[in-house]
């Protein structure tokens, strides 16, 4: 309006030059007609002016009762608005509201708002803050809202104001958070050790026990409010809403210990192993995830609980040994399996993982043995400088191995499209001997006794895997009983196998179960004495002087005796392995972890009596390993922040595992 306005002074601005130019050019050409030029002249500015401001006053007037109707209009706008909306000051006094903030707050009684605290009605969110996107979450009179705060600065003297608004979205979030809430969780439920149960249990415990599992899980299941069904008769799938899920999350599994309470006359414990899938856009994908849960928990050894989430996987429990499985049924299968992937191979590469030990080296040279006796060529992919495997490789060297031992390097080669990798006592990608041989072979078997990482060699052909067996020497010295070929293991292969069963039990004093004695017998009617083979793990003086220096390092944190060192030495893998086997004879010790660096950062190997359980602790370090046998690496580490990793990685363990008092 006001540009028209100013449009409009222009228009009267030009007419007014031009009828001066009229004027003056009248007064030349008749100066007579000067008079009556003038008098038209000044009539015209008169009536011109009067006009202009005739319709100035009018417009104003116009645009002033305009402004009024809009101000009463926004004005009855808020008023009326169909948001709750308030003015408060900078303090939280309420300053202004309109019709609606009045029910809201305020209800049916008249009371009036004004000076009002606005915390009284939405507690202490500090709506001074910015805003979030999504508002802030209120709740009055048990409804949701989202509120939004608009700061208004009058640069005066005066407070700020701030205009909040609540809306009202109590049915979306309500809705959603049920949604969340009740979406079906899975839970599929495995009695760990069912055969052996039933093979040792006296029969009047027999029924005793088995219904008092059973009982336990269905009263498990119903205080949760979940529904359940038994679908074989060691193997129960459950539905649980998921807050009932995470109640049982929180409770930290306690069905675990509920099982393994129960008392059987032999013995044998009694436990679960239970998968769990959450968070799942599906209940059919939601059970697959508790599936793949459940194979995780059992590769961990069993007595425990693996919940898989859209992240990854948790673990709970899993603090006893592992229960030993008797049967052989599953060791004939594979061998079948594997003589027939052999057979339809071109050659064969045996390879354990980095640093070798006894147990991979013994494992491999005993495969190698059976592959060629069934007519295909193979080689054993080691380091021959970074061993831990020294006198035995010399002595397998000697007799007959020598061009079989090949640096991975030197196998690239002679892989081609039918050659096939067996994996031996790891199943983890990143601790294998070499990376790039792994990836060049197409067909890959693994045998391992390690408990399950999160970080598994997945395109096995072949994955045999057994918690529960000692070593994979263990494993091995089994299978070539079932390969086909009718194999025959010398002396010194025999040994060589012996020597990795008695490194991983400590000479049989850890882990060694029912089977590994009959795999130690098998060996020793093959000629394989223990004394002989006691000399593989011979230690030269120096070596034995550097284990003792270590250990005289140890201190003492929370009955875990923690030793280290920074100094290079050669054999710093055994050395510092053995030191942590030797730490465990102290008394009041529960767990014993020996850190030492390698130029690259910091190693780590860790044992327990099995009370604790380190390979949880180690895997807290990115490590793994068993129960009472584990190890990780950290790079780009100092001797220093290893040792404050670890005592965090202990505190964690114990505040989620306290010991039991003594
Ligand atoms: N990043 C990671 N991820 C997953 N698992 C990991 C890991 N780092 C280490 N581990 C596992 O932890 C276990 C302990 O390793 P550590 O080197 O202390 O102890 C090794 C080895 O150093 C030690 N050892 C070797 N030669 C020895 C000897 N002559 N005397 C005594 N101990 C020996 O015997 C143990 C054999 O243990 P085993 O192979 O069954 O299992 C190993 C290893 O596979
Ligand atoms: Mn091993």
């Amino acid at each position: 309006m006001r540009k028209r306005l100013a449009l409009l002074s222009t228009i009267f601005g030009s007419m007014f030059l031009l009828c001066v130019a009229v004027t003056g050019v009248a007064a030349m050409v008749d100066p007579r007609t000067l008079a009556v030029s003038v008098s038209v002249f000044l009539v015209g500015m008169l009536i011109i002016f009067v006009q202009y401001h005739y319709i100035t006053a009018g417009t104003s007037r116009y645009l002033h009762q305009l402004g009024e109707e809009v101000h009463a209009l926004q004005t009855e706008a808020s008023i009326g608005h169909p948001l709750a909306l308030t003015v408060v000051s900078d303090t939280g006094e309420i300053v202004w509201y309109n019709r609606k903030a009045e029910q809201l707050l305020d209800g049916s009684s008249t009371l009036q708002l004004y000076g009002r605290m606005i915390s009284d009605f939405i507690g202490n969110t500090d709506f001074r803050q910015p805003t979030p996107e999504k508002g802030f979450g209120v709740r009055i009179g048990g409804r949701q809202y989202s509120m939004y705060a608009n700061e208004y600065d009058s640069g005066s003297e005066t407070e700020k104001l701030f205009a909040l608004y609540f809306v009202d979205d109590h049915d979306l979030k309500h809705y959603t958070d049920l949604y969340f809430k009740t979406r079906p969780a899975v839970m599929r439920i495995m009695v760990d050790n069912y055969d052996e149960l039933v093979q040792n249990a006296r029969e009047s415990d027999k029924t005793q026990v088995l219904s008092e599992i059973d009982y336990q899980i269905t009263q498990f299941v119903e205080k949760y409010g979940g529904v359940v069904s038994q679908v074989e008769k060691d193997r129960y799938n459950a539905v649980f809403e998921d807050k009932f899920m995470q109640q049982i999350i929180q409770n930290r599994l306690d069905i675990l210990d509920t099982i393994r309470k129960i008392e059987i006359s032999d013995r044998v414990p009694c436990t679960l192993s239970i998968g769990i899938g959450r968070e799942a856009p599906s209940i059919s994908e939601a059970d697959e995830m508790a599936r793949q849960a459940l194979e995780m928990a059992q590769g961990r050894g069993g007595d425990q609980a693996a919940v898989r989430t859209k992240n990854g996987y948790d673990f709970y429990g899993g603090l006893s040994k592992g229960v030993e499985k008797r049967t052989k049924v599953k060791t004939r299968i594979v061998a079948q399996a594997l003589s027939e992937l052999i057979a339809s191979s071109k050659n064969v590469i045996l390879m354990g993982h980095r640093f070798a030990d006894m147990d991979c080296f013994g494992a491999a040279v005993a495969l190698h043995k059976a592959v060629t006796q069934m007519g295909k060529p193979a080689w054993i992919a080691i380091d021959p400088d970074r061993n831990m495997v020294d006198l035995l490789y010399r002595r397998v060297a000697e007799n007959g191995y020598r061009e079989y031992l090949k640096a991975p390097s030197e196998l690239m080669d002679v892989v081609e499209e039918g050659t096939l990798l067996i994996v031996v006592d790891t199943h983890s990608k990143t601790i294998i001997e070499s990376r790039e041989l792994y990836e060049k072979c197409r067909s890959v078997a693994v045998i391992d006794h390690h408990r399950k990482l999160v970080e598994y060699i997945d395109n096995a052909t072949i994955f045999y895997h057994e918690p529960y067996a000692s070593s994979a020497c263990e494993m091995v010295t089994e299978l070539v009983q079932y390969l086909s070929g009718n194999i025959r293991l010398t002396r010194l292969e025999a040994e060589a196998l012996l020597a990795g069963i008695m490194l991983d039990t400590k000479n049989f004093v850890s882990k060694a179960g029912v089977r590994t004695f009959e795999a130690a017998a098998y060996l020793r009617r093959l000629g394989a004495e223990t004394s002989d083979v006691r000399k593989y793990f011979n230690t030269s003086l120096s070596d034995y002087q550097q284990r003792i220096k270590l250990m005289a390092s140890a201190e003492l944190y929370h009955g875990c005796a923690v030793a280290s060192t920074n100094q290079m030495i050669e054999d710093i893998n055994v050395v510092a392995a053995q030191a942590a086997d030797e730490l465990l004879n102290i008394n009041g010790v529960a767990a014993s972890f020996v850190m030492y660096e390698t130029g690259r950062g910091v190693n780590f190997s860790a044992r327990s009596m099995g009370e604790m359980n380190v390979q949880i602790i180690m895997e807290s370090l990115g490590g793994g390993g068993h129960l009472t046998m584990a190890g990780a690496q950290l790079s780009d580490c100092t001797l220093e922040s290893a040792r404050q990793r670890l005592f965090e990685a202990i505190d964690d363990y114990l505040s989620k595992n306290p010991r039991p008092a003594k």
